[in-house]
């Protein structure tokens, strides 16, 4: 496990920008995630930290030591770093342990190194089966199990999780997680999904257009994105018009306390972000209840969206985490109130994409 340093990494392909001035550190032993969209430049910035492409500019130190620079860059294996790809990583002809051992050195070999990985990612025992006769969540663990096993300085994994279905996913992000916590290593996990991000990673960086525009733990990232375009892409986002005054807000739900930004708390016309979480029913006789209209009901069994009118037209989208105590239809009459602080943004802040609810 090593330090990995990303300075000022810039990449371009013709006149397409990928990488636009990156600056990233992975603490030692810990799993970062780059979050972003499609063409943010997450597979580049993947590649350039593995030696497959080198940067135009800046440069990425992996333990201190320089592996690329501009046009200069320490060839693939020389850098030792391990990718887990999407998936087909494994070697067809060769059983999990051939697929774990190749390319170990003799003496890690009879260390039982393999014996410790595949039993960090759940498969003790499963050492003689061919790659056919494992499902694809099991080839994913045996991908894992090959690239801890050198211990390679860094970890990267490619969305290793998007071939599998929703169920096998959530449990194989979970083990993969604990199998690199337990083994120390030093990883990055690429995803475009962000309830990946949010569940698996110590740190996560949000990419767009070739740059970091966030980085910080999932819950901070969450309750105070740096924009708007952040708030709507890690979770979903509900704006209010409001006016600042003092640490409250007066917004068409009420008056809401606000999170300082910056340790200020700035007062006059602003746009303020909840989520839908803080927005609950109130219990009856709430003196500080706000009136709704319910529009649509959606429910997902663990929870449910409601979204609804408020008394002046603003519409919001509330979780219940409570179904079975949800109002029965649209068009019932409801009463409402936020918990917690809600984070501002100036006026003219345009709200970003917003995910679909997972
Ligand atoms: N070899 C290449 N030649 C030309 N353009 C490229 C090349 N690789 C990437 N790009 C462009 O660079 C930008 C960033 O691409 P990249 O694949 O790094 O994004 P990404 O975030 O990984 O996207 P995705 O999630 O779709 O894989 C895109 O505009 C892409 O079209």
């Amino acid at each position: 496990m090593a330090e990995l340093r990303i300075t000022d990494v810039r990449k371009a392909y013709d006149r397409i920008q990928a990488l636009s001035g990156v600056d990233l550190t992975v603490r030692s032993g810990t799993l970062v995630a780059v979050l972003g969209p499609s063409g943010a430049g997450k597979t580049t910035l993947l590649r350039c930290i593995a030696g497959f492409e080198t940067p135009d500019a800046g440069e990425i130190r992996i333990d201190g030591r320089r592996v690329a620079t501009r046009g200069a860059s320490v060839p693939p294996e020389r850098r030792r770093i391990a990718v887990v790809p999407q998936e087909g990583a494994l070697f067809p002809h060769l059983s999990v342990l051939g697929n774990v051992t190749y390319g170990l050195g003799r003496s890690a070999r009879r260390a039982g190194r393999a014996a410790t990985v595949l039993e960090l990612v759940g498969l003790a025992g499963f050492e003689g089966r061919m790659p056919h006769h494992l499902s694809g969540g099991q080839q994913q663990r045996v991908a894992v199990a090959r690239a801890l096993a050198p211990h390679p300085p860094v970890v990267l994994l490619d969305e290793p999780f998007n071939a599998l279905d929703a169920a096998l996913r959530a449990e194989l992000r979970r083990d993969v997680r604990q199998a690199l916590r337990a083994d120390g290593a030093t990883a990055v996990l690429v995803t475009h999904d962000q309830a990946e991000a949010l569940s698996v990673a110590e740190e996560i960086a949000v990419m767009r257009d070739g740059r970091i525009v966030q980085s910080g733990p999932p819950e901070l990232l969450y309750r105070e994105p740096a924009d708007p375009w952040v708030a709507g892409f890690v979770g979903e986002a509900v704006w209010l018009p409001a006016t600042a005054d003092g640490d409250r807000a007066h917004t068409p739900l009420g008056t809401i306390r606000l999170t300082p930004v910056e340790g200020r708390l700035p007062t006059g016309p602003m746009r303020v972000l909840l989520r839908p979480e803080q927005i609950t029913l109130a219990p009856p006789g709430d003196p500080d209840a706000i009136a709704a209209t319910v529009v649509r009901r959606d429910f997902y069994g663990h929870d449910a969206m409601l979204v609804l009118r408020l008394t002046d037209g603003t519409h919001v989208t509330a979780r219940i985490f409570d179904p079975a105590a949800l109002p029965p239809a649209a068009d019932d009459e409801v009463a409402l109130r936020v918990r917690g602080t809600a984070r501002m943004f100036p006026p003219s802040a345009r709200p970003g994409a917003t995910p679909s609810h997972p």
